[in-house]
């Protein structure tokens, strides 16, 4: 991960807000990941009327990766949302981004004036559930 990269990543989250459906909560959430390919990939939230069905910007741009290209891993991700650096990805979406990023992968939290943080997976997703055993 360039310093160079790192810009584009957090630039890309934050311009993805602005496709976020979100007409129950108003709060838009940008999310980019960088993948093995190093291309970007952006994505946003998706709400419904039925509030369990929607989909959060990390999972979106996740996707949107899969199905753009052939990488399967994900080096970094940004994930933006309103005026501060502290939107952290939900519970759902840490299990999921489990299955493509490693410990040490860096995840950025961004606020839309460029303000951030940075964790590793590992820090927000400790003692992860990857595998299980059949009898
Ligand atoms: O990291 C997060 C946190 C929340 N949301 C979305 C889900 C919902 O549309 C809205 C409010 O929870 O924000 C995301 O997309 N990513
Ligand atoms: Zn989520």
């Amino acid at each position: 991960m360039t310093k160079e990269q790192e810009k584009i990543l957090i630039e890309k989250s934050i311009a993805s807000c602005e496709g976020a459906y979100v007409p129950y909560s108003g709060f838009h959430v940008g999310a980019c990941v960088l993948g093995e390919d190093g291309k970007f990939y952006t994505g946003f939230n998706v709400e419904n009327v039925s509030y369990g069905a929607t989909i959060c910007a990390e999972r979106s741009a996740a996707i949107n990766m899969m199905t753009n290209s052939s990488s399967r891993k994900i080096l970094a991700l940004a994930v933006a949302a309103g005026d501060t650096c502290d939107t952290m990805p939900c519970g759902i979406c840490r299990q999921f981004l489990c299955e493509f990023m490693a410990p040490d992968a860096p995840v950025y939290t961004v606020a839309r004036n460029g303000d951030y943080m940075v964790k590793t997976f590992a820090e927000i997703m400790p003692f992860a559930f990857t595998s299980f055993k059949k009898d």
